[in-house]
């Protein structure tokens, strides 16, 4: 197996896949104009936030796994990648830590305003006079915004700051000391501090809107630490004029995907916009279990072919019929089965077949798109070496 890694990745981590007989190729200098060329003749691609286009998909001419060595898929095209049967992974909540101590330092940064107190300082300016001017987080109220692994670090860590917690999520908020809001009007107006941990898909896109950013408190803290496009940038910066937002981002709009160069934003301007360098899964801590992950998720494949976290399996298959065959489990028996529903031109959307103990028997679990005809079940009951069938029509 060959395994290129295009984005940095702990030495560490790339001797395991070694170990295990893998030929790595290690360029974290990669770009997305690179791969194509670079992933062509590779088995299996490792990225953190650097592009995975089609065309990189398409000339591939081995590619059967991508992993994203991070949480968001975003940068990975994974309808080329669905079209190719190319499994995408991802390393779920093995960043979270640190994206959340970076939010919960943003926050503080915003109430104290750190950056500006280090910039003035070094500029000769002394301000004890406007810089003593702070609310504090301890008895506000937060409002985190997407409560997965990542929102759930926060609020622990807010908890500990005093914070009063609301949460909204698509999912149950389960979790001690944190409410669930279901609307946004009801909570926004009260949130000192809103911090937003979304994925980036086509219902969180622009979420943060002028209409959001109106129902804010004036003088609210504003952090996003997911994705750009979850938030109205044009929005954000009328709402910093006007309504005295303060903000914390780690993603921003044509965010460069280079890992070193210039950069040029709006949010420049703004006094109390502060931006870090999409830096939130960046810490030794992180890097290593993301890394331990991805390691875990190539081997685990190679020794079970079962990949973890594999993100582009269809949620719901379009089955409506399941078929069980209990059957000896012997050279054609299946074969025999699977004859029968390919001449009545049935699909089967999924199928595993399980042995029992002793190697006797097995389980065939079949999922169909249409019905078997009794004609076909009759042949199935016939053959001598199936023991029981069950054929059920699926909710
Ligand atoms: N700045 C960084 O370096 C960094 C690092 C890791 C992750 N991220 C970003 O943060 C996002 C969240 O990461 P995570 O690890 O917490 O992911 P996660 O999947 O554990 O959590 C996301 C949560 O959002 C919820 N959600 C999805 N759509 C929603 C909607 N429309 N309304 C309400 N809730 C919704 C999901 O149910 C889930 O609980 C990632 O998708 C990624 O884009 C950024
Ligand atoms: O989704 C993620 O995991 C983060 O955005 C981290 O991106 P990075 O791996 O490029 O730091």
């Amino acid at each position: 197996m060959k395994v290129l890694i295009a984005d940095k990745f702990p030495e560490q981590y790339i001797k395991k896949l070694e170990e295990a007989g893998i030929e790595v190729i290690y360029n974290p200098n990669l770009g997305e104009k690179d791969l194509p060329e670079a992933a062509r003749e590779v088995d299996c691609l490792v990225v953190r936030s650097t592009v995975v286009s089609a065309e990189t998909i398409e000339k591939s001419l081995n590619l059967n796994l991508i992993v994203r060595a991070g949480a968001g898929v975003n940068n990975i095209n994974i309808p080329a990648a669905n079209k190719k049967g190319i499994y995408v992974a991802n390393c779920p909540g093995k960043n979270a830590i640190a994206v959340a101590e970076l939010a919960i330092g943003l926050m503080i940064a915003c109430d104290r305003r750190i950056p500006n107190n280090v910039i003035d300082f070094r500029e000769g300016k002394w301000n004890k006079a406007e810089y003593s001017k702070a609310k504090g987080l301890h008895g506000r109220t937060l409002a985190i915004v997407g409560y997965g692994h990542i929102g759930k670090e926060v609020a622990k860590r807010a908890q500990a700051l005093g914070m009063n917690i609301y949460a909204k999520d698509i999912s149950r908020i389960e979790g001690y000391g944190v409410k669930d809001f279901s609307e946004f009007d009801k909570v926004l107006p009260i949130a000192d501090v809103v911090s937003v941990h979304l994925p980036s898909t086509p219902e969180t896109k622009g979420l943060f809107n002028e209409k959001m950013f109106n129902m804010m408190k004036d003088g609210a803290i504003f952090i996003n630490t997911s994705r750009a496009d979850v938030v109205d940038e044009d929005a954000l910066i009328k709402a910093v004029k006007e309504k005295n937002l303060r903000v914390g981002l780690d993603v921003f709009k044509d965010e460069p995907e280079d890992k070193k160069g210039s950069v040029s934003s709006k949010l420049q301007k703004l006094e109390n916009v502060y931006v870090t360098h999409h830096i939130g899964a960046s810490t030794e801590q992180a890097q290593n279990a993301v890394a331990e992950e991805t390691v875990n998720i190539i081997l685990g494949y190679i020794k079970s072919g079962v990949i973890a976290h594999w993100v582009n399996k269809a949620k719901a298959p379009d089955t409506h019929y399941q078929l069980v065959v209990k059957h000896y489990d012997k050279p054609g028996v299946l074969a025999s089965v699977l004859d029968i529903i390919k001449d009545g031109d049935i699909n089967i959307e999924e199928i595993e077949n399980i042995i029992f103990d002793g190697g006797l028997v097995a389980c065939c679990t079949m999922k169909l798109k249409a019905p078997l005809s009794n004609e076909m079940l009759e042949k199935i009951r016939e053959n001598p070496n199936v023991i029981t069938y069950s054929h059920v029509m699926l909710d």
